[in-house]
Formats: structure tokens, sequence, C-alpha cells
């Protein structure tokens, strides 16, 4: 029998983190060698299954990620920029591939991350999931096809716990919106009007986050001209999608070289 690639979770009693402990015990292709959690969390050095309220897994929960890592070929990491920038180092001098999830990233965060894809296999993306990734495509594609007379609007819906706007699925879908037109997102890119605003200054991509209850994720795509509307959706059903695309995230980057990768590289969808 193969040996399976083994794989540690940080931030693991979070809401991605459990997804993916069931995910990858229901998966198979993974074997789960490590859990992290901060410093003073009360899982750490209990068993994992057992805080999760099930049978013991053999995983007992640590916060010495550097310990973790060194056992592992991969790290999944849905926690926060600060810790996954320092999770960044520590999956790389441990050669693991680092799928990173999170979200709320900074240009200089970004560049950092840039900079750890030197040394070590990185695939990141602000929305892992199949349908969201394709959605990217084809706003792209849109956004090539029509001039500026059509008005692009993000508008992005998450449960009342996020601490991120715009969402990390907006921006990647601003950014595509911006490549297919031709244009630097940074340049053209409104967010959240308040007060008197004057009017639409044409060539905007105006982004929206509504925060309520339990919504998993929800996006939407405007593409407004005066005469008629285009709107592309994706709606996350629950949080599954985002785990299995992160496994295979893990598993697609066993054999790849040092880089930063995001999952168009791993779904095989156009880059351009
Ligand atoms: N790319 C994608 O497809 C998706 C991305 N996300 C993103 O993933 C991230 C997490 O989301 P979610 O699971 O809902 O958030 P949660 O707050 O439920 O979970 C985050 C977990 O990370 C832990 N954490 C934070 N800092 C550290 C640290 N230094 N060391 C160890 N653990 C740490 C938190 O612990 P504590 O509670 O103690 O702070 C918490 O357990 C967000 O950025 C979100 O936007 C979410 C879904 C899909
Ligand atoms: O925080 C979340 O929940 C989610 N975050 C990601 C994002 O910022 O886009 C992905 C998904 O929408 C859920």
């Amino acid at each position: 029998m193969t040996d399976l690639p083994g794989v540690v979770v940080t931030g693991v009693s979070g809401r991605m983190g459990q997804m993916l402990v069931r995910e990858i015990q229901a998966d198979g292709r993974l074997k789960l060698v490590g859990a992290v959690e901060r410093s003073g969390h009360d899982w750490v050095g209990r068993d994992l299954g057992a805080c999760m309220g099930g049978a013991d897994l053999g995983v007992t929960v640590t916060d010495d990620p550097l310990e973790a890592f060194a056992k592992a070929q991969a790290v999944i990491d849905f926690t926060a920029p600060a810790a996954t920038l320092a999770f960044a180092e520590l999956a790389a001098q441990a050669r693991a591939v680092h799928v990173i999830g999170t979200t709320g990233f900074s240009d200089e965060d970004l560049a950092q991350l840039k900079h750890a894809g030197h040394h070590a296999v990185i695939v990141r993306a602000g929305n892992m999931s199949l349908g969201v990734n394709l959605l990217t495509v084809l706003t792209r594609q849109v956004a090539k096809a029509l001039d500026a007379d059509f008005d692009i609007e993000i508008i992005e819906s998450h449960h009342n716990r996020k601490v991120d706007a715009p969402s990390g699925t907006a921006l990647m879908l601003g950014e595509a919106a911006a490549e297919g037109r031709g244009v630097n997102l940074s340049e053209v890119s409104d967010r959240g009007r308040d007060g008197i605003t004057g009017a639409r200054k044409r060539g905007d991509i105006g982004f929206h986050a509504i925060r309520g209850g339990g919504i998993v994720g929800e996006h939407d795509v405007i593409f407004a001209s005066p005469s008629e509307r285009i709107v592309l959706r994706h709606i996350a059903e629950d949080r599954s999608l985002f785990a299995k695309g992160a496994i295979k995230a893990a598993l697609w980057g066993q054999d790849k070289a040092p880089g930063e990768y995001d999952m168009l590289d791993v779904l095989g969808l156009p880059k351009d």
C-alpha cells in the first residue's frame, strides 16, 4: 500500500477548519497528521476528534506549527492574514505545499506571499470552489466583450461573523472584470458608496458587501447598460465545496515546482 500525503489543518476549530477535517476524512486521499490552533485555545493538547464532539482521531491539537508541519506534505490554511504569513515561512521550511484559503490580505501581505512562493509551492485563492473559479473566467470574457457603456457592480453577501470586505471572491471577480477590460483594478475600484458621492464614474467597478445571519457566500457580477442588464451569479450552498477544492489543491501541488499558483491552475481553467 502506498503512503498517503500527510496534511495539517491550521485554525482547526474554525468554521472551515472543522469542515476540512470532515472532508479530508471522507475523501480518503490525504492522511490527517496534524491540527493547529493558536496558543491558549482550549482545544490545544486534546484529541481533535473529541474536541469536535466525535470519536478520537489520534491527532492531538497543537499550538506548535513547526513541529506539526515537519510531518506533513501539505498544510491547508483558512485562518487570518497574520497567521498565514507566519505559516508560509514554516511550510516552506518543511517543504510542504501550502494551500491558502485565507482572505483579507493587504498589498504588502501579498508581496510577502509572492516572495515565499520563490521557495515553496503555494496555492492561494479567495475562493476554492469550481463554480466561482468558472465564474471568474466568464466575468473576464463578458467584460472583454462589452465596453464601458456597461457599468460593472459586484455584490457579495456573507454571514455576520465575516471580518473582511470586500470578500476575497469579490476581489477575484473584480480582477477578472478589470483584466477583461484591460484596466488596472486599483485605478477603477469604487467601494461601498455612502453620502453625496456624485454620479457614477464611467468605467468604475463597484463593490458592495452585505453581512447577515448564516449566509455561506453569494456573489453577483452585474453588467448594466441603459437598456439591458446581465447578471452572473454564484451561490455557495454549504462550506464543503471550499474544503473539497482545498483538498484537490493539496494533492495537485505535490509534484509542482516552487511558485504561487491559484485554483485556475489546479482546475485547468483558462487564464486569459
Ligand atoms: N478561499 C475560500 O474558498 C474560503 C476562504 N475563507 C476564508 O478563510 C478564513 C477563515 O474563515 P472561517 O473558517 O469562516 O473563520 P473562523 O474564524 O471560523 O476560523 C478561523 C480560525 O483560524 C484560527 N486562527 C486565527 N489565527 C490563528 C493563529 N495565529 N494560529 C492558529 N489558528 C489561528 C482562529 O482561531 P481564533 O478563533 O482563536 O481566532 C479560528 O479558529 C477567512 O479569511 C475566510 O474569508 C472561508 C471560506 C472559503
Ligand atoms: O469568510 C467566508 O465565509 C468566505 N470567504 C471567502 C471570501 O472572502 O470570498 C470565500 C467564501 O465566499 C466564504
